[in-house]
């Protein structure tokens, strides 16, 4: 299942993919009104608390209803509700819809006077996201926006292509990451083998990396990860350059710059302390068939094993992203803990100088139990886009 904010199940559904839409709102307000005994019109859906627990509320008791591809949850308030909320669906990716209609559109369809237009563009785009952080930047970027105006035209030509609207915007961002709805998603997923009990007990290693030995494996997630990035380029950064890559030790058309432990890149480089992976850390501190089995232990004995230092030269990314104009794209294959994502980052941020805003990450699979987006926007890099393929439960 996929859990996303908004957007609607019959252009879902017109692509066999089983979807619902419930309001979180509604139900929270319905569940405080029946705990507390207030008058449900008058309930404030906020005042009830407890947003993780009401999240998963309302994933479970839509789940429990029936199997499920998306679930789409109206009226979240959430700040950064992919950073805040992945962990407690891991075997699930999360995805934040912002959706924005101009203050004309939204008056007519509550069936109001249209208002003067001279006073209308002050208000357009904005909805509770931004009330919530009035007066500041959010400290970070939905997954997707999408506009709310026009969206009356629909797909009659059963061509499978829909025209504009809801229905292109679900066929062109949602279904093609949508594993139950894409083929290739599964072949690579297919590929990636679990080992149980690697590097320590209580861990199912996935062999990422292992998708390189499989034929056709690495052509295969090459251009899904082509794909990811065209995606991600539609999503606030169109019509910019991408000046560098930036990868932890590989090696295209656009320079490649190269992330790798200190003392193996020739002066100047600039570096950072990197925290431990978690199947580092894991392997490090313990070693295969360790005894500890609690989630909480395993993450705390990963993040305190001792970090390696990583370096880039110096010049290189000055030089491709000269005037700081152009995309930094980072790929990596994997997201746990977000201690290594951390530490390129703070590479390119401080050390390096790039603006987080331009910085787009692409990996091939994500463990949300791990929290590292999480980790991430904690640390000042909320505003930098992740994007991943594959998405795996479990530690
Ligand atoms: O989000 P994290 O928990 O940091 O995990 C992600 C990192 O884990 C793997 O690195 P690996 O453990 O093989 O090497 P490393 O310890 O040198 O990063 C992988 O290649 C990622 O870079
Ligand atoms: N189970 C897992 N397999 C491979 N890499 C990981 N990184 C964090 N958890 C992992």
């Amino acid at each position: 299942m996929q859990v996303v904010e908004y957007a609607r199940v019959s252009a879902l559904a017109a692509q066999h993919v089983r979807a619902r839409t419930v309001s979180i709102s509604e139900t929270i307000k319905r569940e405080y009104a029946a705990a507390t005994g207030a008058d449900l019109a008058r309930a404030d859906a906020t005042a009830a608390g407890a947003p993780e627990e009401h999240f998963l509320q309302v994933v479970h008791s839509a789940a429990e209803q029936q199997p499920l591809d998306v679930l789409l949850i109206k009226g979240m308030r959430d700040e950064a509700p992919v950073a805040t909320l992945s962990h407690l669906v891991p075997h699930s990716r999360l995805i934040e819809v912002r959706v924005v209609a101009s203050d004309a559109t939204r008056r007519a369809r509550r069936g109001l006077l249209p208002i003067d237009s001279s006073t209308s563009d002050e208000a357009e785009n904005q909805n509770p996201l931004s009330v919530l952080v009035s007066g500041t930047k959010p400290d970070w970027h939905p997954t997707f926006t999408f506009s709310n105006d026009n969206t009356t035209t629909t797909n009659n030509n059963n061509n499978n292509q829909p025209a504009t609207g809801i229905p292109s915007f679900a066929h062109r961002h949602l279904l093609p990451f949508l594993q139950a709805h894409n083929p290739s998603l599964q072949r690579l997923a297919r590929m990636v083998l679990p080992t149980p009990d690697f590097p320590r007990r209580g861990i199912v290693f996935r062999h990422v990396l292992g998708i390189a030995q499989h034929p056709g494996g690495l052509g295969l997630c090459t251009s899904l990860l082509q794909q990811l990035l065209q995606l991600a380029r539609s999503h606030g950064w169109e019509g910019e350059e991408v000046g560098a890559i930036v990868v932890c030790e590989a090696g295209g058309k656009v320079p490649l710059v190269l992330v790798r432990e200190e003392g193996k890149l020739p002066p100047p480089t600039v570096g950072v302390a990197k925290g431990v992976s978690h199947i580092s850390g894991a392997a490090g501190v313990t070693g295969v068939g360790g005894s500890a089995t609690d989630k909480g232990e395993v993450l705390e004995r990963g993040r305190k094993g001792k970090g390696k230092r990583i370096e880039i030269e110096r010049d290189v990314l000055r030089r491709v992203i000269r005037g700081g104009k152009k995309r930094v794209v980072v790929v990596d294959d994997v997201l746990a803990t977000g201690n290594t994502l951390l530490a390129v980052l703070r590479l390119l941020v401080e050390a390096a100088g790039v603006d987080p805003d331009r910085v787009t990450v692409l990996v091939v699979a994500e463990f949300p139990v791990h929290r590292g987006r999480e980790l991430l926007r904690r640390s000042g890099f909320g505003r930098v886009r992740i994007q991943s393929l594959l998405v795996f439960d479990g530690l």
